[in-house]
């Protein structure tokens, strides 16, 4: 927090500032008995971002975008992530900018979302924060095929699924992302309660 007077930061080395900033931070911390240390961390400043969860309550159904993910791929873990629709904010509100990437990945255009929370997704690394929604969507609302943007190298399947079977791929570990795992949990408490 600025104006913390347990934390003053003594340096700033930028490491690389490309993409987004990555800065190497100095800085005393004055722990709760009094004493100050001298840490460094590394920090990476994201932008911040919007997902949301496209749910059908008649047909009880969501729909989910899969895409590429390099860095599972360097993990060599799975690397084709089934998630929800999720963007960049680049400048826009939340609100709007979830719209249109509800439009340009998933090919829906929806009415309304709502706001639900908002979360850091790796506090110790970025400051990252995501906004969540969930909008209620129906066949009526698709547009288009969706599937990203093609110049900037989006390749996205749309996948519309029961959303039993979603809460399935998440207990059996194939569903792991994790704003992914959020919304489905927080539907399954207040949106689509078992039956
Ligand atoms: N040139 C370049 N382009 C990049 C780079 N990293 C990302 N991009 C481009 O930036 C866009 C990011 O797509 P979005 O739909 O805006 O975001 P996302 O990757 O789906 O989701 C992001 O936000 C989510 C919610 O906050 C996050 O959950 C997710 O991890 C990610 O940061 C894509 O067009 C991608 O090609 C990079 O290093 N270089
Ligand atoms: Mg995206």
């Amino acid at each position: 927090m600025h104006g913390d007077a347990r934390i003053n930061v003594t340096h700033t080395e930028v490491l690389s500032d490309d993409w987004n900033r990555l800065e190497k931070v100095s800085f005393d911390y004055t722990r709760v008995d009094g004493a100050t240390q001298s840490l460094t961390r590394e920090v990476y400043h994201v932008d911040d971002g919007a997902t949301a969860l496209l749910y059908d309550s008649v047909r009880r159904t969501v729909v989910l975008v899969r895409q590429f993910r390099l860095p599972s791929h360097l993990r060599g873990k799975p690397a084709y992530l089934l998630e929800a629709p999720a963007g960049l904010l680049d400048g826009s509100s939340a609100e709007a900018r979830i719209k249109d990437e509800i439009e340009e990945e998933a090919g829906y255009r929806v009415k309304s979302v709502e706001r639900v929370f908002e979360a850091v997704m790796m506090p110790g690394s970025t400051g990252h924060r995501v906004h969540f929604f969930v909008a209620p969507y129906s066949p009526a609302d698709k547009v288009s095929d969706g599937g990203g943007l093609r110049h900037e190298g989006e390749d996205i399947e749309v996948v519309e699924m029961g959303f039993d079977d979603a809460l399935a791929m998440v207990n059996r570990g194939e569903i792991v992302d994790a704003k992914t795992m959020l919304l489905l949990q927080y539907a399954r408490i207040h949106l689509l309660p078992a039956r």
